[in-house]
């Protein structure tokens, strides 16, 4: 038996899953405060997340009625990028400061200048750093909270802390760690010197954690941890890695020719790669994959957190909001939203805000405006998929994952507004499921392929098919324009 957590923005979910028997046994999730600012702060208490996780454990594994006893190792997804630092006790100097804030905007430019413009950070990173990034957040906690700053011991990522919080064990693994801005992404190793750049005054040998591999073990779970969960002495924690990396894995990304597709919070589409990966264009994030190998993705910030925002708006809950998305037409009869509520990392405009564009007299309704928010973060992940260019090309089908993926209509424009079949796997949350396979191919020394795990355990939901149709697309085309135009004449991004 093995437990799969994904630690995301707003929730931690976890599942248990019975490798030998195929199955997976159950769910259960609990919710997460966030704390925001009108100057893009966005933070959690990592407190939170280990209430959250207790709550969940505790729930699934009664609702399976599963002898805790039987649980061989645990896995860790979590949200990437979020800055957990934490004093010589291993307690948070600072709420974490999550992937979506956007406060640190103005160090991560300088950061990007000090290390030599995009070219620079390409030759050191392998990636171009980005505003969301862990990098900036710890510039800015220097310059910010210097009292905290000098108290730093550690410098986790969430589910780095999650796994510390586990085993008390300081690891880190290479996908999530590609992440921070600190990390080469193409040799797969940290870069002391770019850290010392950011935070001169801490010994990167000293605060950053141990890298592992992705199939190697954090550790053990904590015996007085063991106890409380009910857990026998000795279960594993696996790498774990980003919520993308081990989305990934939940969905059998891990050879090429897939892309998996979020609809989670953020919105991101990455497609594996054996090889490293140098991308066209500098908003492409190459990172490594949590299973060996590579995973340049595309992160847009404003998906679900869009959606909800407008669907709260309007006092509807999921199923009055899902109707009301399916009674308006394609096009939202001329509503444009540019959904940048929380600012936005691709394309790259940290500061920028929504706009409700085209609204007559006879258009401005709840069915109009719910389609079009739907359709403007859809259309993000469109214009990620063009980023990723041939990386994504070759794909004959979209796995599609996150909360968002559970709406049948978002389905349909996902396929619609791509060009491309869609499908979910059985499960939605497949970071968890990914983590739950990285945790069992952990424990069997890696001596049981993932490709294996992946093969006996990612099913496809055959329900949730979606298949572009002609007349759709082509009316996509249009809209999509309509969009692309709203974004150049506001944001000046060229068509
Ligand atoms: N049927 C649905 N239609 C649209 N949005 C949905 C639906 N079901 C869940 N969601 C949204 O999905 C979001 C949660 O997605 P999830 O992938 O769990 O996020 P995260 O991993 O970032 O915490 C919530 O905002 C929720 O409202
Ligand atoms: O920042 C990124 C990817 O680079 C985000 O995708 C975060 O990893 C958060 O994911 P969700 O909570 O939306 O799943």
């Amino acid at each position: 038996m093995y437990i799969g957590v994904d630690c995301g923005t707003q929730s931690t979910k976890v599942v248990v899953v019975d490798v030998e028997g195929g199955m997976i046994l159950g769910e259960a999730s609990r919710p997460h405060r966030l704390i925001e600012g009108d100057n893009g702060c966005r933070e959690q208490q990592p407190s939170d997340w280990l209430e959250a996780f207790r709550g969940a454990f505790h729930e699934v594994v009664a609702k399976v009625g599963i002898d805790t006893r039987a649980i061989r190792a645990i896995g860790v997804s979590g949200q990437q990028h979020g800055l957990v630092a934490l004093d010589a006790r291993g307690e948070p100097v600072h709420p974490a400061k999550l992937w979506c804030d956007t406060e640190t905007a103005v160090h991560n430019a300088a950061l990007v200048e000090r290390l030599g413009g995009e070219a620079g950070c390409l030759d050191k990173l392998g990636l171009v750093l980005q505003t969301g990034y862990t990098a900036s957040k710890l510039a800015w906690l220097r310059d910010t909270h210097p009292d905290a700053y000098r108290r730093v011991d550690s410098v986790l990522l969430p589910h780095d802390y999650l796994n510390f919080w586990l085993t008390g064990e300081r690891v880190a693994e290479a996908g999530d760690a590609s992440g921070t801005g600190y990390f080469d992404t193409m040799a797969r190793h940290w870069r002391h010197d770019v850290f010392s750049e950011i935070a001169p005054e801490l010994d990167a040998e000293r605060v950053l954690p141990r890298l592992i591999e992705s199939h190697e073990p954090a550790g053990v779970v904590r015996p007085e941890l063991a106890r409380e969960l009910g857990l026998a002495d000795g279960v594993l924690v696996a790498s774990g890695g980003g919520d993308n990396m081990l989305g990934a894995i939940g969905t059998g990304n891990i050879v090429p020719g897939l892309v998996t597709l979020s609809l989670g919070t953020s919105g991101t589409v990455c497609a594996y790669s054996a090889e490293p990966v140098r991308a066209e264009s500098a908003m492409v994030a190459s990172f490594c994959a949590s299973s060996g190998g590579w995973l340049p993705l595309i992160c847009t910030m404003n998906v679900t957190s869009a959606t909800t925002r407008v669907r709260e708006l309007f006092e509807l809950d999921l199923i009055a909001f899902g109707e009301r998305l399916a009674s308006a037409p394609i096009g939202a009869e001329g509503v444009t939203i540019l959904p940048f509520f929380n600012g936005e990392r691709v394309p790259a405009l940290p500061h920028a805000s929504a706009s409700f564009l085209g609204l007559t007299s006879v258009n401005t309704t709840q069915a109009n405006l719910c389609r079009a928010v739907v359709e403007s973060a859809t259309f993000g992940m469109r214009y990620g998929l063009e980023l990723l260019g041939d990386l994504a090309k070759g794909a004959s089908q979209i796995r599609l994952i996150g909360g968002g993926a559970k709406s049948p209509v978002w389905r349909q424009m996902v396929a619609d507004v791509t060009g491309t079949q869609v499908i979910c796997p059985e499960i939605t949350d497949a970071a968890a499921l990914g983590a739950a396979l990285q945790a069992a191919w952990c424990d069997r020394n890696a001596t049981t392929s993932l490709e294996a795990l992946c093969a006996h355990l990612v099913r496809l939901d055959e329900r949730s098919l979606a298949n572009p149709a002609p007349a759709h697309v082509e009316a996509y085309h249009e809209v999509y324009a309509r969009y692309r135009q709203a974004l150049a004449e506001r944001h000046g991004i060229p068509v």
